[in-house]
């Protein structure tokens, strides 16, 4: 068995386990390939080291900040804006200029860095795709290698993808769409590199073997002399942004390119981070193209952040959409300070994919899109992200009846109005009533989507949705804290406590997802597993930080014969 902070394996001193070529202090425990080591180089794992030995007591520190601000919000506290940093709020700077290369961003589609799916991407007609180590990735040894490789191949333009069983060859088009890699957020170790003893940091593993491998050709086929591009999640505090843009620059000097050259867009995905807009695009001022509503993750934050707070209890999953007023202020906020500071303010994800069985509910589920759509670009969004290649068409025509031919609404839609939005604006409660179906499919989505990722998949469509991990961890924490704090189910009449039927509602959900998926892909996935690991979850006394920072000590695999077993 083993936990975070223990991955304690040591090999046999006789044995030669590691088949890479690998620098002094660096430690490789994933599974040897050829291809693999053709992204384990000794110089890329150099590059590695030097950033993790650079970074990591910022890192450290910035995490045991997070620890603080959460203790003082069980306390009572709220987030709010900082009067320490009030000056950069009220000073009269801006980012960079936009690159040429990423003016135009209207619509960009998210995805894992699988191989077929990055070809879809890259060909899908969207101007930006985000290649995902991140939500839609479970990041299983196997998928963050491949990940790294069928990128490179994507640099290059070589990537190509045989499926046999449909006898058909995928390539990529002579026009394809800006390349952006989203790293993992700073709390995910990467257990199957350790350096200098320790548990190297995910998303400077994620960072640091694709900028090394591909800052070059990027800047000459993609990004028009900048680049590469990155998408950073799950900040807090601009002390996360300051050390990114601190990495940036390191890597910009081990190249040789121009500071300024990375760019960088940061998703707006924790309540605090809310509080804290200016403050990150001023430390990444060099390097930011803008801010995105990673609208998700925001309400699992607003959970989380508010995990001490009985009087903040979230209403059905399905209720909590950007019309809420704690929602709409965000996104407004964002856009009124990206364009102030001259960058791009991004928009966010519909969950909705294409219903191929159904048209009534087809055409539903566009409509739904289509309007969130339309209050994105209506609002002054430059952007907005699309989840499938379906609906590229759609957004596309969304933002295009918009904005015309004018590549974004930078310098035409200032939204100097939500300037007037306040801390209670933004902290907001959210309306709406509670239900027992809400409670059943947070339940029924949680598990599914929990034995997906632990059997490799990070994203997948559920009950005609998009679900990541963003999404699950909103059906976890929220059964988590209506469990903790005994809530009545106050939506359908039936005044039934959440305590008293959590327990069958498992029992019944799990009987009808065999009843879905059928009797032998039940028993050949990991359902009971993820059953355990959500339940476990939903049930603790404390909340856990993290869905997936538990549950990757169930995927991580040592080389050569140590496999984690906590099942
Ligand atoms: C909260 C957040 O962080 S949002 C960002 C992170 N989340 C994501 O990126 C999710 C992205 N979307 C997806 O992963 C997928 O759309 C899913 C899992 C939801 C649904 O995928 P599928 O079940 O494969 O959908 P479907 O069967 O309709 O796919 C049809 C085709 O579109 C492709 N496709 C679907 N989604 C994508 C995508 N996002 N990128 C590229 N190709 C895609 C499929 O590979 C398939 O290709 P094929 O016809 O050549 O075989
Ligand atoms: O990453 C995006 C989100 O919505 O979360
Ligand atoms: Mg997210």
């Amino acid at each position: 068995m083993i936990g975070l902070g223990s991955y304690g394996y040591t090999a046999p001193s006789s044995k030669k386990i590691n088949a890479y070529d690998v620098p002094q202090g660096v430690d490789i425990r994933g599974r040897f390939d050829e291809e693999f080591a053709k992204i384990l180089t000794k110089d890329a794992l150099q590059f590695v080291a030097d950033l993790q030995r650079e970074f990591r007591n910022p890192i450290k520190y910035a995490m045991e900040c997070r620890k603080e601000a959460k203790r003082r919000y069980n306390e009572g506290a709220l987030p709010g804006f900082d009067p320490a940093t009030r000056y950069i709020r009220e000073g009269k700077w801006t980012c960079a200029p936009v690159p040429p290369a990423v003016a135009d961003r209207r619509v960009e589609i998210t995805g894992p860095v699988e191989r077929k799916m990055i070809i879809n991407a890259l060909n899908s007609g969207a101007k930006v795709f985000m290649a995902d180590f991140e939500d839609a990735l479970s990041p299983s040894w196997e998928n963050l290698m491949r990940g790294q490789i069928n990128l490179k191949d994507a640099v290059e333009g070589t990537i190509t993808f045989n499926d046999k069983t449909r006898n058909r060859v995928y390539k990529l088009n002579n026009e394809i769409a800006k390349l952006f890699v989203r790293p993992r957020g700073w709390h995910l170790p990467e257990a199957h590199i350790f350096i200098d003893g320790e548990p190297a940091t995910g998303c400077l593993v994620d960072f640091g073997l694709y900028f090394y491998h591909n800052y070059a050709t990027f800047r000459n086929t993609q990004g028009q002399g900048f680049g590469p591009f990155f998408y950073l999640p799950k900040m807090e505090n601009s002390r996360e942004a300051k050390i990114w843009n601190s990495v940036f620059e390191k890597a910009e000097k081990m190249a040789g390119i121009e500071k300024g050259s990375i760019r960088a867009t940061v998703l707006i995905e924790t309540l605090p981070a809310v509080f804290q807009m200016d403050e990150i695009l001023y430390e990444l001022r060099d390097h930011s193209v803008g801010l995105n509503c990673g609208r998700w993750d925001y309400i699992f934050s607003y959970v989380k952040t508010f995990q001490g707070h009985p009087d903040r209890l979230l209403p059905d999953r399905g209720q909590v959409g950007m019309t809420q007023h704690f929602m709409r202020s965000y996104s407004d906020l964002l856009i009124r300070t990206c364009h102030r500071r001259g960058v791009h303010a991004m928009g966010g994800m519909a969950a909705q994919i294409p219903i191929r069985d159904d048209p009534t509910a087809n055409e539903a589920a566009f409509e739904l899109v289509r309007k969130d759509k339309q209050r994105e670009v209506k609002a002054g969004h430059d952007g907005t992200w699309a989840a499938h290649p379906g609906l590229i068409k759609t957004c596309m025509e969304v933002f295009t009846n918009a904005m015309g031919n004018t590549p974004n609404q930078i310098e035409t839609v200032k939204r100097d109005d939500a300037s007037n939005l306040t801390e209670d604006d933004l902290l907001q409660r959210p309306q709406g009533v509670r239900t027992m179906e809400g409670l059943r499919l947070n339940t029924r989505v949680g598990i599914q989507y929990l034995a997906a990722w632990l059997t490799g998949s990070g994203s997948v469509p559920l009950y005609n949705l998009m679900e990541d991990a963003a999404t699950a961890e909103i059906s976890r924490v929220q059964i988590w804290q209506w469990l903790k704090y005994g809530v009545e189910l106050d939506g359908d009449g039936l005044g039934v406590r959440v305590n008293h039927v959590f327990g069958r509602v498992v029992e019944e959900e799990m009987a009808r997802i065999e009843r879905e998926v059928g009797k032998e892909k039940f028993k050949k996935g990991m359902y009971k597993e993820a059953c355990k690991i959500f339940t476990r979850q939903c049930t603790a006394s404390t909340l856990d930080d993290f869905l997936t920072l538990d549950a990757y000590n169930y995927i991580v695999i040592h080389h050569p014969n140590y496999v984690s077993s906590k099942l």
